[in-house]
C-alpha cells in the first residue's frame, strides 16, 4: 500500500481541505469538551500547511446523531486556536452557499474549521471511495481546493464522504498524525512480541464485539481483559444474571441482539476475560459487587478485577489499551481504568494507548518514554487496523496515490 506523506505531495500557496478527527469527550451537562488531546495531536500538520503558504480548510465530525457529544465545533475552534497560537475563523456551516463563500474569499496562510461534517446527512452513509467521489459534498467543495490532506486517522475506519470521496478528485496526501499512527502501529505485528494482551472497555459494544472477532480469528490476541459495556454483553453470554436495570441499559444501546455472538465466541474457547466483580451505584452510594451477585448498575469493574487484569498486563510483551473500564466522567469510576493503565505503562511491554477517553486519564501519569509507549488518536480504527482490518481512507489515499502515477 502506498501512503502519500507531505513530503511526497508538497503543497505550497494552495487551498488546501483537511480532514481531521477532533471528536472528543463531552460532559453531558455542561456540553462543554473534557479534554482537547486529538485537537493538539493535528497542530503539527496545520503549522507546517500554514508554513507553506497553504490556506488550510478543516473539517472533522463530533459525536454521532442522537447522542449527547453530537455538537458544533465551536468550542473545538476556540482551543485549536489557542493551541496553534493564530487565528482560527470558525464557520457554522460545511458546504452551504456561507461555507463556500468564506472558503472562496479566505487568505492563503489562514485557517479555517468547518462545522461538524455529520450535519450533512450524507456523511453517515457507508459507501466506496468510487460513490463518494459523486456525493454532494464532495461535489460542492473540492472544486474550491487545489489539494486534499487526510490527517484523521482516527476515523479512517469509516468509508465516508469527507474521508475516502477526495482523494479520488484532489491530489492528496496523509498528514502527519496519520503518517505516525500508520508506522508506529505496524510495529506491533512482529510476531517476537508476545504475549499481546487487548484491554477493550467503553460503550461501543458493537465495535467492540467486532473486533474480539477478529482479534480471535487471526489469533493476534493472547487475552482480551473485558470492561465497560463490552464486559457486561460478555457476563450476560455467559449466562450471569446482571439485574433487570443492566439488561436495560444494554438493551437502550442496542446490544441485546449480539448476545449470541459473545456466547459464541465464549464458546469457542476464545481468550476473553470476563470481571469477577464490579463497582456499582445503588442508591447514590458505590458498592463492590461480585459479578454473580450484582443487585446495582455497573459502573466499572471492581478491585479484585483489577488485581487480576493487573496480572496479565504484568506479563505482556505488547498491551493494547482501548475504551476506559467503567464511566470515568464520573470520578468515582475512574480508578480501575486509571490503575491498570499506571500498571501497563510500569511495565516493560510496549503500550499503545487508544481512544479519547483512555488517552484523557493519562494526564496525571508524568513524562511518557515515547519509545515505549504509542499514544494513538484512535479508538475503533486502532484496533481495526491492529486486527489487519483495511482501513478506508487508507484504501483511498492508496488509490489516489497510484492515479496519480499513472498520470
Ligand atoms: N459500565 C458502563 N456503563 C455505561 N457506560 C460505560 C460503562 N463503562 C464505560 N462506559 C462509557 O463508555 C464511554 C467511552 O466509550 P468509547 O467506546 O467512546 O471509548 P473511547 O475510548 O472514548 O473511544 P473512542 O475514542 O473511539 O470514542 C464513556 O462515555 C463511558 O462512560
Ligand atoms: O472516536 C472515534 O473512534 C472516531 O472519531 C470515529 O467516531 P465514530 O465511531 O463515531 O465513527
Amino acid at each position: 500500500m502506498v501512503i502519500p506523506t507531505l513530503d511526497d505531495v508538497n503543497f505550497t500557496n494552495s487551498k488546501v481541505l483537511v480532514r481531521i478527527d477532533i471528536n472528543s469527550p463531552v460532559d453531558s451537562k455542561s456540553g462543554k469538551l473534557l479534554d482537547d488531546s486529538r485537537i493538539r495531536a493535528h497542530v503539527e500538520t496545520v503549522k507546517e500547511l500554514v508554513e507553506k503558504g497553504n490556506g488550510v480548510v478543516l473539517v472533522s465530525h463530533q459525536g454521532r446523531p442522537g447522542d449527547s457529544d453530537f455538537i458544533d465545533l465551536e468550542e473545538h475552534s476556540r482551543l485549536l486556536q489557542k493551541h496553534l497560537d493564530m487565528e482560527v475563523e470558525f464557520v457554522g456551516d460545511v458546504m452551504g452557499p456561507y461555507a463556500r463563500e468564506k472558503i472562496k474569499n479566505m487568505k492563503l496562510g489562514s485557517v479555517i474549521l468547518l462545522d461538524n461534517v455529520r450535519f450533512v446527512s450524507e456523511e453517515l452513509i457507508e459507501a466506496s471511495p468510487l460513490q463518494h467521489a459523486k456525493s454532494y459534498l464532495v461535489r460542492r467543495l473540492s472544486p474550491l481546493f487545489q489539494g486534499y490532506v487526510n490527517d484523521a486517522f482516527a476515523a479512517s475506519h469509516r468509508s465516508q464522504a469527507s474521508l475516502v470521496g477526495f482523494p479520488l478528485v484532489l491530489k492528496s496526501s496523509a498528514g502527519r498524525v496519520m503518517e505516525r499512527e500508520v508506522s508506529a502501529l505496524a510495529k506491533v505485528f512482529n510476531p517476537e512480541d508476545s504475549p499481546k494482551i487487548f484491554i477493550m472497555g467503553g460503550g461501543k459494544v458493537l465495535d467492540s464485539l467486532r473486533i474480539i472477532e477478529n482479534l480471535v480469528k487471526r489469533r493476534l490476541a493472547d487475552r482480551i481483559l473485558t470492561g465497560g459495556l463490552i464486559a457486561e454483553l460478555f457476563a450476560v453470554a455467559k449466562g450471569l444474571d446482571l439485574g433487570k436495570e443492566n439488561l436495560q441499559v444494554l438493551e437502550k444501546a442496542g446490544v441485546l441482539g449480539l448476545i449470541s455472538r459473545a456466547r459464541k465466541l465464549l464458546l469457542s474457547g476464545a481468550p476473553v476475560e470476563i470481571p469477577v466483580d464490579f463497582k456499582v451505584e445503588k442508591g447514590g452510594q458505590v458498592h463492590e459487587e461480585p459479578a454473580n451477585k450484582v443487585t446495582g448498575i455497573i459502573k466499572d469493574v471492581g478491585s479484585t478485577t483489577v488485581n487480576i487484569y493487573s496480572s496479565f498486563v504484568r506479563d505482556a510483551k505488547v498491551i493494547v489499551m482501548r475504551g476506559p473500564m467503567g464511566v470515568i466522567e464520573d470520578e468515582r469510576f475512574r480508578e480501575s481504568s486509571r490503575a491498570l493503565l499506571k500498571n501497563a505503562l510500569e511495565n516493560q511491554g510496549y503500550v499503545i494507548i487508544g481512544g479519547g477517553h483512555m488517552i484523557s486519564l493519562l494526564g496525571g501519569e508524568g513524562q511518557i518514554d515515547k519509545s515505549k509507549v504509542h499514544v494513538s488518536t484512535g479508538g475503533g480504527a486502532l484496533l481495526l487496523f491492529l486486527a489487519g482490518e483495511k482501513l478506508p481512507a487508507l484504501e483511498a489515499l492508496d488509490m489516489s496515490a497510484k492515479e496519480a502515477m499513472k498520470a
